[in-house]
């Protein structure tokens, strides 16, 4: 496998020094270089709810890169040979993170996307519900499949995920996401599933 390195870029205010690696001399991380790129909306989609948007994150190349290397080594961490991208915004940095690690790249969809035989499952989230699919012949026998999302809420979406990923006869090694609501216990839902989350809300 060819490993390619990318270019070391300045990212934040000039002087500060943070750079793609994810740690700057002042000992910057990735999740303070995502915590910095992420924007809270108020009561989105519906009243209550303090949506975590990461248009800032996407639209910043430099940070996007510490972030995509980031979740990158947690997928040659997990000895994953394939990442699940679970859609839409988890399409975003699955592909990334695939090409990167050097693995192939399945796609978890919404209802009705994805033709052929497919396995579905039916699932709650913090605010509503929803149907993700997979073709049925996605995986290979012995594939270890990480998950990759952006957020990790209630943990429904990740549990209809992985039961996706069992019942086409892969293995679930974990899930990587950007950040991890802690008060919504997703983490506890999802157990004993690994979950490598770099910021926690
Ligand atoms: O842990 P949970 O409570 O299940 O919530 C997490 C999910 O919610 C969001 O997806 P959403 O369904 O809003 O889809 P989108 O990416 O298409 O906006 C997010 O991208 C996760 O997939
Ligand atoms: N608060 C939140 N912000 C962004 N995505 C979410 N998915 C579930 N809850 C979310």
């Amino acid at each position: 496998m060819t490993t390619i390195e990318p270019a070391e870029t300045t990212i934040g205010p000039a002087g500060t020094g943070t750079t793609t690696s994810g740690l700057s001399a002042a000992g910057t991380t990735a999740a303070d270089v995502l915590r910095a790129h992420i924007r809270d909306v108020a009561d989105f989609p519906q009243p209550g709810v303090v949506f975590k948007d990461i248009t800032p994150l996407l639209g910043t190349p430099a940070a996007f890169t510490v972030v995509i290397n980031e979740l990158a080594t947690t997928a040659g961490g997990y000895g994953a040979t394939v990442v699940a991208a679970i859609e839409a915004r988890g399409f975003l940095l699955a592909a990334p993170v695939a090409y990167r690690t050097g693995v192939g790249v399945v796609p978890i969809r919404k209802q009705g996307k994805l033709p052929g035989e497919t396995v579905s499952r039916t699932y709650d989230l913090e605010y509503g519900t929803a149907t993700l699919e997979v073709q049925a012949d996605a995986f290979q026998p012995g594939d270890r499949v990480l998950l990759v999302d952006d957020v990790l809420a209630t943990g429904g979406t990740a549990a209809a995920a992985t039961e996706l990923v069992r019942a086409s006869g892969a293995e679930v090694v974990g899930l990587a996401v950007l950040m991890e609501l802690t008060f919504l216990a997703g983490r506890d839902r999802l157990a004993p599933l690994a979950i490598s989350s770099i910021m926690e809300v």
